[in-house]
């Protein structure tokens, strides 16, 4: 089964190269300044250039306003809008509509009650990417957490939009996340990083590598 993969978080040449060639069909710049892995316009613009056609370039932003948003889509070029915060269906109409651009909405999944949130986003968003629910306790971040939510809460089930599994994916993991949700879709960021925030470019290869095997 062709299975189509995101490495999200990339700010570097060398761990980008390692997911061009690699085989990903998208890659993720995050523009949410908390995260380790945020990376500044101008240099997620030299990057995004350096990315061939075929692969998707993917913006991830967390409750943006428009004009943090003019200022990245102005100057980053991107092929899809991912939003990880808590914007409406009418938010993400809005965007949509604003930057003629598809966006994938993240949804967090932390037990059966969140999955009714996925089909009121696919209302509106073009894409939905699941995600493990942030936890409670700690001061985490919205998304890049490195966990896993339960899988089976997937198993068997179909949605109105395309879909991409993420949260806590790594190489050795990922046959079985693909297997238990039938997802064609996985996204990760932690899975491929040797700490926080840098991507290891032979984890990238690694991970990759695993997809390609599905
Ligand atoms: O990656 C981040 O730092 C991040 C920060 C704030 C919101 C979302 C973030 N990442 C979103 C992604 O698409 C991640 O790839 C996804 O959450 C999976 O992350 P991981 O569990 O670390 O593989």
């Amino acid at each position: 089964m062709t299975v189509l993969t995101k490495i999200c978080g990339l700010s570097e040449p060398e761990s980008l190269r390692a997911a061009v060639t690699g085989g990903a069909r998208y890659v993720g710049f995050v523009f949410y300044p908390p995260s380790p892995r945020a990376v500044a316009p101008a240099l997620a613009a030299d990057l995004a250039r350096l990315v061939p056609t075929g692969i998707r370039s993917v913006g991830l932003f967390v409750d943006p306003d428009d004009e943090f948003l003019e200022h990245v889509v102005g100057q980053v070029p991107l092929d899809l809008i991912q939003l990880h915060g808590k914007e409406t269906p009418r938010r993400v109409a809005e965007i949509k509509a604003r930057y003629g651009m598809p966006v994938m909405k993240a949804v967090k999944i932390g037990g059966p009650e969140d999955l009714a949130a996925a089909l009121e986003a696919a209302e509106t968003a073009d894409r939905l990417l699941f995600d493990a629910k942030p936890p409670a306790k700690v001061a985490a971040l919205p998304g890049g957490n490195g966990i896993a939510f339960d899988w089976t809460l997937l198993a068997g089930r179909r949605w109105p939009k395309p879909w991409m599994l993420s949260g806590g994916l790594t190489p050795e993991n990922v046959a079985e996340a693909v297997r238990v949700t039938g997802a064609t879709e996985i996204d990760v960021s932690s899975g491929v990083e040797d700490r926080p925030g840098h991507k290891d470019p032979a984890l990238v290869r690694a991970f990759l590598d695993a997809a390609a095997r599905l």
